[in-house]
């Protein structure tokens, strides 16, 4: 336990406090002794024994012969309990003070000495149970402070130290420096330290007890004669050697001697007050221990103290446990699953159901016709997929996806997974090309630099004719962007002009050829993105699907019936997509105003309307690309017409608009 603030002493001790060099403060003080008697029980009244002793006040009791009128000597202790004293009343004056000591960060002994059935377990127990009450309540009421309990419970039997809270663990071992701060002790009958007729095992055991009990009470009557008064034998028994900070020692100690009244019983009942009358003489020097509360604080601060492991440990253990127990359920959950989808099954053949049912339809309409192919990897050794192409296998999905409505939410769930797995492929592909533009474009910078610079030298290295007197040396590609040639001495002004203009006519390409190729990696990108959106759309149609074949399900609809019925819902909403292609489709192609009304007006969302909206989808798509075709050719390749239409056409637009 940690340090705590000091319980007020309940019985009056003679302490003497002095310090160390340490600076610890040192309590010097008298073992606590006190007498308990109990009443005659009822094997001694049947015997008609006599009641022997009296007690006269709260610190003196005196041996009164029924036999004789003069009584004799009486003995005093710190407190003597009468037959009728609560053992509240016996703990609160008799252990209290001490029991708490050890919230203070002191060695902390209780122990009751008396023959046997005088009371001394009777009155342990009440004594343990307020003790540990108390403790609780000071730790409650403390909240300032950190507090580490730890219980032991330990048995000397045959000179054997036994672990009671783990009996197989064999014997204990005892080390010296045990470093302790309460040990409640429960002698065996005192009355066994002089039994020596014993035999057999009893005799082993007698004179294991004997040796205990003889060694403690030597130890008592020799530290009762004064600290000089020679070797104390601690070590001759564990029972010693275990309490040995409590006798003479660092450690506040009371010891409760427990006594029967019985006429019968006298002799012992002499002895052991014999024994507390010398106990009572003990003098033991209680300091707090700093080195013991240290390393409690120590752990305490530590971010995974000794016993905090333990139970770490334990508790992950029962995690690991948890989760396979929700494997196993799991598990369990998925076969019922599947047997509920054989017997759905099996209902629907009963009903007469063709092959080609509903899960038949949807095993094979949900199946993308190139699910299993990954995204095409675009790299600058492989051409860029024609975004026509591209599109056009997308609507073929996007007509085949939206044909048939699954009805199983599994299959379904399935279905996104892959679109996800898809989007997530196109993405990093859409970044990896991003990527590879600007790449690309440092790339042919820096390359056509070169090119150019090499070409450059080339030209002038060879005269193109005879009069050429000059040579033409290039210092450093960069020296000259602009491809004017240098040379050391004055050439003809014909030939530097034929050379200016072959040079600029070689920059121009290898610029277009740049051009080009970034043009193309940035339309791939822009297909990538439009893939991904498209992806993402048709991702939340199957979720939509999947949530309202759930409810569905729950609502205990057959799956086989609302079939048909959820075409129309589906129908609308790709209608709804399909119309905002086309009308973005007709303002990336210049498209009259006039005529996005009439599609417009057309186009109302009946099912009907399917197949032209398709028609008109995929003559968008191919104009589209086509203009995006030619906006990218390079103007070498271009004449004037196509680029004239389609100025022609934005012109018309912008009349039209501000018609
Ligand atoms: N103060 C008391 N008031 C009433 N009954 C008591 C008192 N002390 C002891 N007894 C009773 O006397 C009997 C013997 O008590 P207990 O077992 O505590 O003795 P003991 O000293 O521990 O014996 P042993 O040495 O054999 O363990 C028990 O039945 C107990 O209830």
């Amino acid at each position: 336990m940690m340090p705590g603030t000091p319980a007020t002493p309940s019985a009056e001790l003679q302490r003497t406090p002095c310090s160390t060099p340490g600076g610890s403060k040192v309590s010097e003080e008298k073992i606590l002794v006190t007498v308990r008697l109990r009443p005659l029980n009822r094997r001694e009244q049947a015997m008609y024994d006599l009641i022997a002793w009296d007690c006269l006040d709260e610190h003196t009791i005196v041996f009164n012969n029924p036999n004789h009128e003069r009584p004799s000597n009486p003995y005093t202790f710190d407190k003597v309990f009468g037959p009728m004293c609560s053992t509240q009343k016996v703990y609160e004056e008799g252990a209290k003070d001490v029991a708490l000591a050890a919230l203070t960060g002191m060695n902390a002994t209780i122990f009751a000495y008396g023959q046997t059935r005088s009371g001394k377990t009777f009155t342990m127990r009440g004594i343990t149970e307020n003790a540990v009450r108390d403790i609780f309540e000071h730790i409650k009421n403390t909240p300032e402070r950190d507090f580490v309990l730890k219980f032991s419970a330990l048995e000397i039997y045959n000179e054997t130290v036994v672990d009671l809270l783990k009996c197989k663990s064999g014997s204990l071992r005892l080390l010296d420096d045990s470093g302790y701060l309460q040990n409640l002790v429960d002698l065996a009958g005192s009355e066994r330290a002089s039994q020596t007729n014993a035999d057999g095992t009893r005799l082993k055991e007698g004179s294991h007890i004997n040796r205990s009990l003889l060694t403690l009470t030597t130890v008592i009557r020799k530290l009762s004669g004064g600290k000089r008064s020679g070797h104390i034998p601690y070590r001759d028994s564990k029972l010693t050697r275990l309490l040995q900070s409590s006798l003479g020692g660092n450690a506040r100690t009371a010891i409760i001697c427990t006594i029967s009244p019985a006429l019968s019983h006298v002799e012992q009942t002499r002895n052991t007050l014999s024994f507390a009358t010398s106990a009572k003489e003990v003098t033991n020097s209680a300091k707090i221990n700093m080195k013991e509360v240290a390393r409690l604080e120590a752990e305490l601060r530590s971010p995974e103290p000794s016993y905090l492991r333990s139970i770490l440990e334990e508790k992950d253990l029962k995690i690991q446990q948890m989760e396979r127990e929700m494997k196993e359920l799991k598990q369990e959950r998925d076969l019922a699953q599947s047997l509920l989808e054989s017997v759905r099954k099996a209902k629907k053949v009963q009903k007469g159901s063709d092959q080609c049912g509903p899960s038949g339809q949807v095993a094979r309409c949900l199946s993308f016709p190139g699910d299993n192919e990954t995204v095409p990897t675009h790299s600058r050794d492989t051409p860029v997929t024609p975004r026509s192409q591209t599109r056009g296998a997308n609507r073929r999905k996007a007509i085949v996806r939206r044909s048939v409505t699954s009805t199983d939410p599994s299959m379904l769930v399935n279905e996104i997974r892959k679109l996800e797995q898809i989007q997530k492929q196109l993405g990093d592909e859409a970044n990896r090309a991003a990527l590879e533009v600007l790449h690309e474009e440092v790339d042919l910078h820096q390359l056509g630099n070169k090119e150019t610079a090499e070409t450059i030298a080339k030209l002038h290295a060879t005269p193109s004719d005879d009069t050429v007197a000059g040579s033409c040396k290039v210092t450093s590609p960069k020296s000259d962007e602009k491809g004017t040639c240098k040379s050391s001495k004055e050439g003809s002004p014909a030939v530097q002009h034929s050379s200016t203009v072959n040079v600029k006519k070689m920059q121009r390409m290898f610029k277009n050829a740049a051009e080009e190729n970034i043009r193309s990696i940035k339309s791939y990108v822009t297909e990538l993105k439009e893939r991904v959106t498209k992806l993402s759309y048709q991702k939340h149609l199957l979720l939509c699907q999947v949530i309202a074949l759930e409810k569905d399900q729950e609502a205990g609809i057959d799956e086989t019936d609302n079939i048909d019925e959820s075409l129309p819902g589906t129908w609308e909403l790709t209608f709804e997509e399909d119309r905002k292609e086309i009308i973005m489709l007709c303002h990336l192609c210049h498209f009259s105003i006039i005529h996005r009304t009439q599609f417009y007006l057309l186009f109302k969302g009946e099912p009907s309307d399917q197949i032209y909206m398709e028609v008109e989808l995929r003559r968008l798509l191919w104009l589209e690309q086509h203009f995006s075709d030619l906006g990218n050719a390079s103007p070498a390749l271009l004449g004037d017409e196509p680029a004239g239409s389609v100025s022609a056409r934005i012109k018309a637009l912008k009349q039209e608009r501000e018609y």
